[in-house]
């Protein structure tokens, strides 16, 4: 599409990022600087390229191949330094793209293999993303996962401990991991819970699962956004409900790709879910798994959608409104980006559904 949106442009813009998990923004230095301190042993000698062992290729061919990619991370985010310092630096990856709201998920039942209970795990994210909101002047909130793969006993203590410390750092719960073997009708229970806490629930549907798993997640889970919904599109009176009721969608271009929701860039609806009028937001999912960040993301869209700068605006906007946050604090944060939006020249379409 012949629709060029400068690089440089799009990354001044002011933007927000609500779905990118921690452990999958992990840089490959501050690997080689956790193993280092924690003693821990690596593929490669000192300075070697860890890029393989961190990001996905082009053959990766479903979810569950770009989920592997975490075994690899994963053993090096077991300590409170560790977490707090990886938390840090997704603020700081962030403002380097001008993202000035961020949702940082993580699992806190996948960071216990060194003796960290859930609420240390939660303490020390919030408090790294508290250093990196002071530096940055990003507001940064945690959202925390349960996992498909997990016991009900698991993924109800994460949304306990999470129901502790919401307004403390913690924004919402989700539920994530391998989609096409673990239906949500599973989690009901444990997002009943979240419900009765009047916790605010986002689940990862319609990725690697149909349209179905989108409705069972807003109808039963209690979901009010979706994490991807790529495959909405496959049931029509699905498709018209998450419109009306204007449930936000969470895409991940590059990721979406890669765990093929789709099988390429031709079949991505999001052209087609924009001009419809669902609200869709642009985020990253997993910096160094997918080897993107923010500023690519809507580069992409930009390119392949013929997304003109007005409509990235507009993304940007349905961002904003998507946040889990309160109305002050969003009115402040739409003010401000109205305000430096204004400045660069760009008003947002207008497309408000
Ligand atoms: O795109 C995703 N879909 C489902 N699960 C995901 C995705 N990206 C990361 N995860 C999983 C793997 C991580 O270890 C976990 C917690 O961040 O969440
Ligand atoms: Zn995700």
């Amino acid at each position: 599409m012949a629709n060029r949106v400068d690089r440089a442009l799009l990354r001044l813009l002011p933007k927000v990022d609500l779905h990118v998990h921690l452990d999958g923004s992990v840089r490959a230095q501050t690997i080689a600087d956790l193993a280092k301190e924690q003693g821990m042993e690596l593929p490669v000698s000192p300075g070697g390229d860890l890029l393989p062992y961190i990001q996905v290729n082009e053959e990766c061919g479903s979810l569950q191949e770009y989920l592997s990619k975490f075994d690899f991370v994963l053993p090096f985010l077991q300590s409170r330094e560790a977490l707090e310092r990886v938390a840090y630096e997704i603020v700081q990856q962030s403002a380097e793209h001008n993202c000035r709201y961020v949702e940082v998920r993580f699992a806190p039942q996948l960071h216990r293999r060194k003796g960290l209970t859930v609420e240390d795990t939660i303490r020390s994210v919030v408090q790294g993303l508290r250093r990196g909101e002071e530096e940055y002047g990003v507001t940064a909130r945690v959202i925390a996962i349960c996992m498909r793969n997990h016991s009900y006993e698991d993924n109800l203590e994460v949304v306990e401990a999470a129901g502790r410390f919401i307004g403390k750092g913690v924004a919402a719960v989700d539920l994530a991991g391998d989609e096409a073997s673990y239906p949500p009708q599973w989690f009901r229970e444990v997002f009943a819970c979240s419900q009765a806490k009047g916790i605010p629930v986002t689940i990862h549907a319609g990725e690697a699962g149909g349209a179905d798993n989108v409705y069972e997640a807003i109808t039963h889970l209690g979901a009010v956004r979706i994490g991807h919904g790529v495959r909405l599109k496959e049931d029509r009176a699905i498709l018209d409900m998450v419109r009306e009721r204007k449930v936000p969608l969470e895409m991940c271009p590059v990721s979406n790709i890669q765990t093929k929701a789709v099988s390429g860039w031709d079949a991505y609806p999001i052209r087609e879910y924009f001009d419809s009028g669902i609200l869709i937001t642009i985020n990253t999912d997993n910096p160094s798994v997918s080897g993107t960040d923010i500023t690519k993301e809507y580069e992409v869209v930009a390119d392949r959608f013929g997304f003109s700068l007005e409509e990235i605006a507009q993304l940007i906007m349905n961002g904003v409104e998507a946040a889990f946050l309160g109305e002050e604090e969003k009115l402040a944060l739409k003010r401000e980006f109205g305000e430096r939006l204004q400045e660069l020249g760009i008003d947002p379409a207008g497309k408000t559904p």
